[in-house]
C-alpha cells in the first residue's frame, strides 16, 4: 500500500496560523506571502467574524500569479476558535484529500479568535500524522497598542472583582489580545510607519515583557516580512500547548458576546471621500473597532474597498463589479456589544 499522497519522505505539511486583533493588517501580510511565495504551493483558510468573507474576497481579487480561488477558503460567520469540529476539520481534511495537496497552508483566524483552540485542533490523530503547526505568528497594531486599545484599567477591574470574584479583565479587547500574543511563536509589531523609532522600541519592550515566554518582536509596515521567516519557524505549536497560557484553559466553552457585528447596505455613492468622512465620524462616535467592505461609486465600473480600523480608513478602487453581482455597497461593522445599530446605519447612510 503506498503512503497517503499528503506525506512525503515522511514530512509533514506545515501550517501557518496568523492571529492579531480586528484590523492589525493579518490580511495585508497573508497578501505579503502570497506576492513572495516564490512559486510555493499555498492554501489559506481565511475565517471571520462577521457574515459577509470580505478578506477572502479581496485576497481572490489580488491577482497574484499562481494563486487562484481554489486556493483560498472563506470559513465566514464565526470565529474559528468555536467552529473547529464543524468548519475548520473538515475543510482541512478536504485541502488534504485534494490530488495535489498544498504545500504550505496559511490559516488567517479572525480578530475576535482565541487562537490555542485551533492549535488544539492540530493535535487530534487525523490531522496530526499529516500536518503540523510551523509557527503561529500574532500580528500586532502599534498604533492601537500604544494608544491604550488593550490595556485593564486596574481600578476597574478592582471594583468589578469586589462584586464578582472571577472577574478577569473589565477590557473584553484585553483579553482576546493577551491570549492571542501568549499562543504565538513570533510577534509582528505592523504599522511601524505610524510609529517613531522610540515608540517602537518602548512597545517592543512592553510586549516582549507581557508574554509568557522568549518570543521575536519584530516591526514592520504592511507586514513585509521575508516568507522564509515567516513560514519557517519549525516551531511544532501541537506538541507544545501547555507553554501558551490562554484566559480560557479549563472552560470547556467561550462566548463572543462582548462583541457584536452587521452590515449596513448603501447605495451607489456620489464620493469617495464624503463617505469616508462621515464613516469616521461615526466610528469615533460610536467606538466601532472595525468597518470594512465594498461600496459602488456612481459612473464608476470599479468598486471601492473601504477598510476602517477606529477612527483610521483607507480606500481604494480593487476590481470591477461582476456582471453577475449588484451593485449594492455592503460595509460590515464591528464593535463592543451593546451599540445603537440603528443609529450607526443612519449616520452611515448619511
Ligand atoms: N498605516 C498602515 N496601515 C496598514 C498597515 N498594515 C495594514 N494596514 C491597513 O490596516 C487596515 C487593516 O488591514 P488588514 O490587513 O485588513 O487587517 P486584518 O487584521 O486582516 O483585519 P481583520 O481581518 O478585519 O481583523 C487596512 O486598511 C490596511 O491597509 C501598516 O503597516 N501601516
Amino acid at each position: 500500500m503506498s503512503a497517503p499522497n499528503t506525506v512525503r519522505n515522511g514530512a509533514k505539511i506545515p501550517a501557518t496560523v496568523i492571529t492579531g486583533f480586528l484590523g492589525a493588517g493579518k490580511t495585508t501580510l497573508v497578501r505579503h506571502v502570497l506576492e513572495n511565495a516564490a512559486g510555493k504551493r499555498i492554501a489559506i483558510i481565511v475565517n471571520e467574524f462577521g457574515s459577509l468573507g470580505i478578506d477572502g474576497d479581496l485576497l481572490k481579487s489580488c491577482g497574484i500569479a499562481g494563486c487562484s480561488d481554489d486556493d483560498i477558503v472563506e470559513l465566514s460567520n464565526g470565529c474559528i476558535c468555536c467552529t473547529v469540529a464543524d468548519d475548520f476539520l473538515p475543510t482541512m481534511q478536504a485541502l488534504l484529500d485534494r490530488d495535489d495537496p498544498p504545500e504550505h497552508v496559511l490559516i488567517e483566524t479572525s480578530g475576535l479568535a482565541l487562537p490555542k483552540p485551533l492549535i488544539k485542533a492540530f493535535d487530534w490523530p487525523t490531522i496530526r500524522s499529516r500536518m503540523t503547526v510551523d509557527g503561529v505568528i500574532a500580528v500586532v497594531d502599534g498604533p492601537a497598542v500604544a494608544s491604550g486599545r488593550f490595556a485593564d484599567d486596574p481600578d476597574a477591574i478592582a471594583r468589578q472583582r469586589a462584586e464578582d470574584p472571577s472577574v478577569d479583565h473589565d477590557n473584553p479587547l484585553a483579553e482576546v489580545y493577551e491570549d492571542q500574543l501568549s499562543a504565538a511563536d513570533l510577534i509582528v509589531l505592523n504599522k511601524a510607519d505610524l510609529l517613531g523609532d522610540a515608540q517602537i522600541d518602548a512597545l517592543r519592550e512592553t510586549i516582549s515583557g507581557s508574554v509568557p515566554r522568549a518570543v521575536k518582536v519584530v516591526a514592520a509596515r504592511e507586514g513585509r516580512i521575508d516568507p522564509a521567516v515567516l513560514l519557517g519557524l519549525l516551531a511544532a505549536a501541537e506538541d507544545d500547548l501547555d507553554a501558551r497560557p490562554s484566559h480560557h484553559d479549563g472552560a470547556d466553552d467561550h462566548e463572543h458576546d462582548d462583541f457584536d457585528t452587521f452590515v449596513v447596505e448603501i447605495g451607489e455613492i456620489a464620493e469617495p471621500d464624503a463617505l469616508v468622512e462621515r464613516l469616521k465620524t461615526v466610528a469615533e462616535a460610536h467606538d466601532i473597532l472595525r468597518i470594512k467592505g465594498f461600496v459602488p461609486v456612481a459612473g464608476k465600473p470599479m468598486r471601492l474597498a473601504v477598510q476602517g480600523v477606529g477612527a483610521r480608513f483607507r480606500h481604494a478602487y480593487d476590481r470591477p463589479w461582476g456582471p453577475a453581482e449588484d451593485r449594492t455597497g455592503r460595509l460590515v461593522v464591528i464593535a463592543e456589544a451593546g451599540f445603537d445599530k440603528a443609529a450607526i446605519e443612519a449616520a452611515i447612510r448619511g
